[in-house]
């Protein structure tokens, strides 16, 4: 019944006005799944290629559509990724391209789930996944690659780890957003919005900090659960190779190695931050497994969600939701979290087995939107689907919206 008649692909916009790849899945029995590709600015050295939409259109529809059309069974999500991965015969999708694939392969999916008329959440993680909802981590300040002129560090996360509900956590979330821009307006900060949708200012990280620091404090009084904040540093955009050292370019300072672990440390320290992505370059596993040897076991949330319970240090870059790089960094201890973005790797099987290796190593998952996106909200189901303990997706936004609202509608039983 989920075998595939068709499977269709478009360009359509993403929410930083590129052209990305829609895949719509069409099975036998009337089955629908659409499904498209988000895209990074930030990317890792080692993710898999994504190729010109065009060009990954192109090269889908002549290596992979025929094989799969007539062929492969959408509720049948193992033998459709492995079909594109045979179809593209690379390691890293550079033949047709990790857009085409994502696109197709979660398109698949959510055809699956329509056949058994099962929302995608249940298709992906069965009928006894358990009641959890993933913590978001949402975007409130951020600079980088994904905004000009604004902090070195490329995103201020908030975290609301006692939240007492996904829509609590969400709204809460929104709420700082909000009060970062009200205490931007009393400094007479003027800010326009990054590419997630964050506060970009022109100031440096560590009046960032203050603010977000503030902001937390503000709306953890009000809504009378623990909030905290993280961050993802994104340092491999800022670490010189020839140099060895890490710039802060607004801040005009160089930080070898050992200082960037010393000022991360601190920072944990003093900000009590429960989640740090990306601290370190993605070459560097050792300087991870110093850090997270030094840190990994601080800044347990005061008891109200047991999935805050130490400081994540995340590799994103690090581990580029591939297991090959992932198994390296259980080997050394380098961190004790991963970053999942589908696209990253190419397909869903790829990332539900990134998960799976992780948390059977003891390292959380977060799942993970990219800064150019779309109103797709795969990324929510596949978090509670997997049980993910955080999802990062943004706080406002519509694309952004589009996962948090969705989540609100999973916990409600209403998708
Ligand atoms: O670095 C990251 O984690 C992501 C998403 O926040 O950014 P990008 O999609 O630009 O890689
Ligand atoms: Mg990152």
């Amino acid at each position: 019944m989920t075998l595939i008649t068709d499977v269709r692909l478009r360009r359509i916009l993403d929410s930083r006005g590129n052209p990305t790849v829609e895949a719509d899945v069409l099975t036998e029995s009337g089955g629908f799944g659409r499904a498209a590709a988000p895209s990074g600015a930030s990317t890792g050295e080692y993710e898999a290629i994504e190729r010109p939409p065009t060009e990954a259109i192109a090269a889908a529809r002549e290596h992979a559509v025929s094989r799969l059309v007539g062929e492969a069974y959408a509720g049948n999500q193992r033998e459709v990724d492995a079909i594109l991965r045979a179809a593209d015969g690379t390691d890293d999708f550079s033949k047709i391209g990790a857009n085409s694939a994502v696109a197709i392969s979660m398109a698949a999916a959510k055809a699956g789930a329509d056949v058994l008329g099962a929302p995608l959440f249940q298709h992906l993680g069965g009928t006894f996944r358990g009641e959890n909802f993933p913590i978001p981590l949402g975007n409130v300040v951020g600079g980088g690659e994904h905004a000009a002129d604004a902090t070195d560090i490329q995103e201020f996360l908030s975290a609301p780890v006692g939240a007492p509900s996904v829509e609590d956590a969400v709204f809460a979330n929104a709420d700082v957003h909000a009060t970062v821009a009200d205490l931007l307006e009393e400094r007479g900060v003027p800010s326009g919005k990054g590419d997630e949708g964050a506060w970009a200012p022109s100031i440096d990280d560590e009046t960032a900090f203050e603010i977000v620091d503030e902001a937390v404090s503000q709306v953890e009084a009000e809504v009378g659960f623990e909030i905290r904040f993280g961050l993802d540093v994104a340092a491999a955009e800022m670490y010189d190779a020839d140099s060895e050292t890490y710039e802060y370019e607004s801040a005009g300072i160089s930080r070898d190695p050992d200082e960037q672990i010393d000022y991360i440390a601190e920072l944990i320290d003093e900000y009590d931050l429960v989640y740090v992505e990306d601290p370190l370059d993605e070459n560097d596993y050792d300087g991870f497994a110093e850090l997270t040897d030094r840190v990994g076991d601080a800044g347990a949330a005061s008891g109200h969600d047991s999935r805050a319970d130490r400081t994540l240090i995340c590799g994103d870059d690090l581990f580029v939701t591939n297991t090959v790089r992932l198994e390296e960094g259980i080997d050394v201890g380098a961190a004790n979290s991963i970053l999942i973005k589908p696209n990253q790797i190419g397909t869903l099987t790829d990332a539900f087995d990134a998960i799976e290796l992780a948390t059977e190593n003891g390292y959380d998952s977060v799942v993970s939107h990219r800064s150019g996106e779309t109103e797709d909200a795969t990324i929510a189901h596949l978090a509670v689907g997997t049980d993910a303990p955080f999802i990062k997706t943004g706080a406002v936004g519509g694309e952004r919206t589009a996962k948090l609202n969705e989540l609100i509608r999973i916990a409600d039983d209403a998708t």
